[in-house]
């Protein structure tokens, strides 16, 4: 059955992020991702998961210098010393947090760069996270993202990030399928979900083009909801939207996939 995680850094922002963990656990979610957790100790965020009973399905390896815009280290070369250090920052607080997926960002590839390079350097990182995170029994993910969004982002296409999954050789690395990104880049949200579902590790959801609450805009998810299910889909699906309005008030659409019998 799926069943939704709230992703505490795009909802509940009426309040500071260590009063979202209460607000997502009132509001009625049983788990909780986000981007990222280094600002706090482990041991706070431990905390506040635990105080309102909340499991932590993700969060995001260390991504380089998020402030300067960096989006992910991954494919960078010359960075690889600065991503070791990372997955093991990830593996640290993944362990404190209960938390058995973490996703790794690519990075931003320079206009013209040659892009073997890149996708060997990629490879490598990603051959050795996968084996530190897999002592642990962590998945790894990475994510396509569309280009109007994030322009130079490594990864776009799901077909891309499969065959990166595949040539990993990894088996703990699987693709986090964003329909937000999926249909922007690509459309064609049921079959290709269902063609990966094997490889498929994580999913996301927001309107498109708005990325608001999931039930406006150009995706049914209403009826995709349905077919995760009779896909047989067993992951978590993370609300990575900007509510419209007040967090609460935009939770119409969990209500009725609740009473449609799709969260258990
Ligand atoms: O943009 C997204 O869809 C994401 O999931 C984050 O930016 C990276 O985790
Ligand atoms: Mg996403």
């Amino acid at each position: 059955m799926p069943k939704f995680a709230a992703n505490l850094t795009m909802m509940f922002n009426e309040v500071a992020f260590p009063q979202r963990f209460a607000a997502a656990a009132a509001a009625g979610f049983k788990a909780v991702e986000f981007l990222f957790p280094y600002d706090y100790t482990a041991h706070e965020v431990a905390s506040w998961l635990q105080e309102n009973k909340l499991e932590n399905v993700l969060f995001n390896l260390p991504p380089g210098d998020w402030a300067a815009g960096e989006r992910g280290i991954a494919a960078l070369p010359g960075r690889e010393e600065e991503f070791r250090a990372g997955v093991a920052r990830g593996i640290e607080y993944a362990l404190a947090l209960g938390t058995k997926r973490l996703h790794v960002m690519a990075g931003l590839i320079p206009a013209g760069a040659d892009l073997r390079i890149h996708r060997e350097v990629y490879l490598g990182n990603l051959r050795h996270a996968a084996r530190e995170l897999a002592t642990h029994g962590i998945s790894l993910l990475i994510e396509p993202i569309n280009g109007r969004d994030m322009p130079g982002y490594f990864l776009h296409t799901q077909a891309q990030a499969h065959a990166l999954r595949e040539e990993s050789g990894a088996p703990n690395v699987k693709v986090q399928m964003d329909f937000y990104h999926a249909q922007i880049v690509e459309g064609d949200l049921a079959q290709t979900f269902r063609k990966n579902l094997d490889g498929i590790g994580h999913v996301q959801i927001a309107s498109v083009p708005a990325r608001n609450e999931p039930d406006d805009g150009e995706v049914n998810y209403p009826y995709l909801f349905r077919l995760l299910d009779e896909f047989g889909y067993e992951g978590w699906i993370g609300c990575e939207y900007r509510p419209r309005g007040a967090t609460l008030d935009g939770l119409g659409w969990l209500a009725a996939a609740t009473t449609q019998g799709v969260q258990k």
